[in-house]
């Protein structure tokens, strides 16, 4: 089974705060940053587009957004950032991305008819590649070619859009599904994901753990992201013995 990785999905109320968070969930054990990038059709919500409120999801929106997360890479030595593309057409802003330094860049099966090439101009700029299902999308739309093409396949357990969702228990048996079809696939899961619903994600299968709001509102984030890790790893434990 893969390794165990937590990727903060990170909560700022502005660009400072952005990039000290990043850097604070690094040294507390995070080996991914998740970067939420939504462009307003695929989502309504645009990147950034609350900025004053405090604990909002500080999402990266195409194209302003590239700008930003080339700031964020600059400013993190040694961050993964791990690009959420909330985005209507995936092939579009691949180049930017890779340009501002993203180094998984995940789209979603449900914005685009051909899967394939956008996963060829991913791989062009030497991204690594995922491919996200939304919470009605079954895990069997991805195909065998597709999956065996990525090397991380996301199982959205809320409606992609923000941050502070209730958790979708009914998603997780497409993780348990995606995970006995390919057991050494990086599998992630976002959207509510905290200590009270990592078990049932771990269990299924999932090595990739996106928490924004349990991460970055409890009081000892770092604790947090241990308590995460150490369930996927039990989990793991138990599923290979
Ligand atoms: O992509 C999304 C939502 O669109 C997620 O990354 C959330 O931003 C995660 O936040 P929590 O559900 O953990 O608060």
């Amino acid at each position: 089974m893969p390794r165990a990785i937590i990727s903060p999905s990170v909560l700022a109320s502005d660009f400072g705060q952005l990039t000290a968070e990043c850097k604070r969930m690094i040294k507390g054990g995070a080996e991914w940053l998740h970067m939420d990038v939504m462009d307003g059709h695929f989502v309504p919500n645009i990147t950034m587009g609350k900025l004053a409120e405090p604990l909002v999801a500080c999402t990266i929106s195409c194209p302003p957004g590239a700008p930003i997360l080339a700031c964020v890479s600059k400013g993190v030595p040694g961050i993964f950032m791990d690009c959420h593309m909330m985005v209507a057409e995936p092939e579009k802003w691949v180049n930017d991305i890779a340009d501002a330094g993203g180094a998984l860049y995940c789209f979603h099966l449900e914005a685009t008819g051909d899967p394939l090439s956008v996963i060829k101009a991913i791989r062009a700029r030497n991204m690594k590649v995922g491919v996200a299902i939304s919470p009605d999308t079954p895990s069997t739309a991805i195909t065998d070619e597709v999956a065996n093409a990525a090397d991380m396949l996301l199982v959205m357990t809320v409606y992609p859009g923000r941050g502070g969702q209730k958790f979708l228990e009914r998603c997780v048996p497409k993780v348990a599904e995606l995970r006995a079809r390919f057991p050494d696939k990086d599998i992630e899961v976002d959207g509510g994901v905290g200590p009270n619903t990592i078990d049932v994600c771990a269990h299924a299968g999932s090595n990739v753990i996106v928490a924004g709001t349990a991460i970055f509102g409890a009081p000892n984030p770092d604790e947090v992201i241990a308590k995460l890790k150490a369930s996927v790893n039990t989990a793991q434990a138990k599923l290979s013995s």
